[in-house]
């Protein structure tokens, strides 16, 4: 049987697109907010105006009570990697046993240095877990602009309910039974638009903006199977469709923290002038980390993250990088 009614947590750009999509594809939507502003602004003007100023919230209510989010059929859970646990905390206190929950961030929580998968099994033990995951900037599926993107599960009944519950011609899921390369392509594309990004706003040029996407996808696929995904998986909309969107599109947080970097800004000045969340900074320290631990190779990460950090100066990593040894393509 599909899910009836969705509960999203997190009304930020992506929670509020996502519950106007599954609004769209014929659900009842709950869209559960931490703020009352945000929450009294969609009920009564049916808009976002804090997180997705440009989009239409129709038909949709929005709740600061979890308990709503607890008697609906199933769940999205879309509020960043390092508030995700706090949030499902909250909702297990409510939730249905063996409740399903579509993790939509795009991060590894820092320190733990956990996938949101672990993070849900540890909140909610026994929930039913689902990744999604691919091509998609929130006002691009809040409009009914065309994309596809990767919805995984660990089986493929549940996939299906998922599939028909929140799938649109507009808002293409794929299935795939790969949970962990699904969350690990989101979570390592973004360090790597970071990198993207400062390559732009130094001006590097479009060649090595190539050459980093190429070799950043190599390592996004050596941590995603270091992690217990599938190579196969990493090639698909969760991997190389969501690095390519993030990787060259202005639009996007991490692209864009990355080239005002780039331009000279410092961290502090880029993230003291956005209230969206850039979830490469955060997710940076956790993988070159994760790189250590699992001992791969992942040089373009560990410099994102030791110029987030303010540990080297972009000049610093961009020699390093450029001066590593010659070797054989991998
Ligand atoms: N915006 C987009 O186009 C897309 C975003 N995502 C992912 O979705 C996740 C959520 O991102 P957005 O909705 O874009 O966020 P946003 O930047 O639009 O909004 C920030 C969100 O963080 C929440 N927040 C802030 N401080 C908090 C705290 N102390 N405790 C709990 N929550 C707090 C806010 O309530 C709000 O929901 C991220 O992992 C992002 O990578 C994935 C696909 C597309
Ligand atoms: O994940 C996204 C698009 O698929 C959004 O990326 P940003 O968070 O960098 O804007």
């Amino acid at each position: 049987m599909s899910f009836q009614t969705i509960g999203v947590i997190g009304a930020g750009a992506w929670g509020t697109a996502l519950a106007i999509n599954a609004q769209r594809a014929g659900r009842d939507v709950v869209l559960w907010a931490r703020e009352d502003d945000v929450v009294e602004a969609i009920n009564t003007t049916q808009k976002n105006p804090k997180y997705l100023p440009d989009a239409d919230v129709v038909g949709i209510h929005a709740t600061s009570d979890m308990a709503e989010i607890s008697n609906c059929d199933a769940v999205m859970a879309v509020t960043p990697a390092q508030f995700m646990r706090g949030s499902l905390e909250l909702l297990a206190k409510t939730a249905k046993p063996g409740v399903s929950v579509m993790l939509c961030s795009k991060g590894f929580e820092t320190k733990s240095l956990k996938m949101m998968t672990d993070v849900l099994e540890e909140s909610i033990p026994g929930a039913i877990a689902s990744v999604l995951s691919g091509p998609s900037f929130a006002i691009d599926v809040a409009l009914g602009l065309p994309t596809a993107v990767t919805l995984a599960s660990s089986n493929q009944e549940e996939g299906e309910r998922w599939m028909s519950a929140i799938g649109r011609p507009e808002f293409r899921p794929y299935y795939s039974d790969d949970i962990l390369g699904a969350e690990a392509g989101g979570a390592v594309k973004n360090v790597l638009a970071i990198a993207c990004g400062i390559v732009e706003g130094k001006g590097l040029g479009r060649s090595a903006h190539a050459a980093l996407i190429s070799r950043g996808f190599a390592e996004l696929t050596r941590l995603g199977v270091a992690m217990g995904g599938n190579a196969e998986t990493l090639k698909g909309l969760c991997g190389l469709g969501d690095l390519v969107l993030t990787c060259s599109s202005a639009q996007s947080r991490n692209m864009s923290f990355g080239f005002a970097l780039g331009q000279g800004q410092t961290v502090a000045e880029v993230l003291g002038s956005r209230t969206a969340v850039t979830e490469g900074v955060a997710t940076a320290p956790a993988i070159a980390q994760l790189a250590k631990n699992l001992n791969v190779e992942m040089p373009i990460c560990e410099t994102v993250a030791e110029i987030v950090a303010e540990r080297i100066t972009l000049s610093q990593g961009i020699e390093a990088l450029l001066k590593r040894p010659f070797k054989a393509e991998d």
